[in-house]
């Protein structure tokens, strides 16, 4: 059986749903009422797309009521995993929040914890019982969309050993490296590199697990025009979006991800690929 705790999101459409009642208290506190009518002996998967602290709340609050009406086995699916980025300590002051939030999953003594394509291995080094799903069924559905020619570009460091494996998965398709550099104390951007002499009006595909305000994806386009790319396409497993997708529609000819952060409303060139579609 499933719980999903946003109901835009249901990646489990087989299974049957739990129902419930959630709201927030006046004083901010989450809350939630979960109906009786199921069998507590099932094995529960609770779901949650988690964009702040009070969605982490919700979900420590059902976790908490389940166990308390009698439910033994419960699994949770939180695809996009917070702060999975802050896996280390950059700069002095601030936190190693990655572990923050593991640790506080880590207390619910879950069955499992299901991930959807972690920033690193940090993430799944400090959860207990995780499972990761990677992104290759994603990137494999986008590229059936596009010409079987396309490159898949690698945009940093952080994604290299990951799009190795995703190339593997696809038959060995050939990868171009890039970098950037950033300033950890400002965010700053700069220094965009592609590995490559000429890309000869080859089509790209830039993958990536994040994209939040685009400055990496944009940036890396200029470079891989300058480069002689064809066609740009970008595919992030977590769309945040959080500079809208103007900017990234001028670069890219095509932008796909999944609903694990948001459902987003119809935009000319963005393709979102349910999760649902991708785990049956
Ligand atoms: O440039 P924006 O979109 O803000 O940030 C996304 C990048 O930041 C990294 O952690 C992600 O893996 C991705 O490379």
């Amino acid at each position: 059986m499933i719980l999903n705790l946003d109901p835009q999101f249901n990646p489990f459409p087989n299974q049957k749903s739990i129902e419930y009642k959630s709201f927030l208290f006046s004083g901010g506190e989450p809350h939630i009422k979960i109906d009786n009518n199921f069998n507590t002996d099932d094995t529960i998967t609770v779901t949650h797309r988690l964009q702040s602290f009070n969605d982490v709340g919700l979900l420590l609050l059902t976790v908490d009521a389940l166990q308390r009406m009698g439910v033994k086995k419960i699994k949770a699916f939180i695809p996009y995993f917070p702060a999975a980025r802050q896996d280390r300590l950059m700069v002095a002051g601030e936190s190693l929040s990655v572990k923050v939030y593991a640790d506080l999953v880590n207390t619910l003594q879950l069955d499992q914890v299901l991930v959807y394509d972690p920033h690193s291995e940090v993430t799944p080094a400090l959860l207990n019982n995780c499972t990761t799903i990677t992104n290759y069924t994603f990137i494999e559905k986008v590229i059936s969309t596009l010409n079987n020619n396309v490159l898949l570009i690698s945009p940093d460091g952080g994604a290299l050993k990951k799009i190795y494996k995703v190339s593997e998965f696809l038959g060995g398709k050939e990868v171009v490296e890039c970098s950037k550099s950033r300033d950890v104390k400002t965010g700053k951007l700069s220094g965009f590199k592609v590995y490559a002499d000429d890309l000869e009006g080859r089509d790209c595909l830039v993958v990536d697990d994040i994209c939040d305000g685009g400055g990496t994806f944009n940036g890396l386009a200029q470079e891989l025009k300058n480069k002689n790319a064809g066609n740009l396409y970008l595919a992030v497993s977590h769309g945040i979006f959080s500079k809208g997708l103007e900017s990234l529609s001028s670069y890219y000819n095509g932008i796909f991800t999944t609903d694990s952060f948001n459902t987003i409303t119809k935009q000319p060139k963005v393709t979102q690929i349910p999760l649902a579609t991708l785990l049956a």
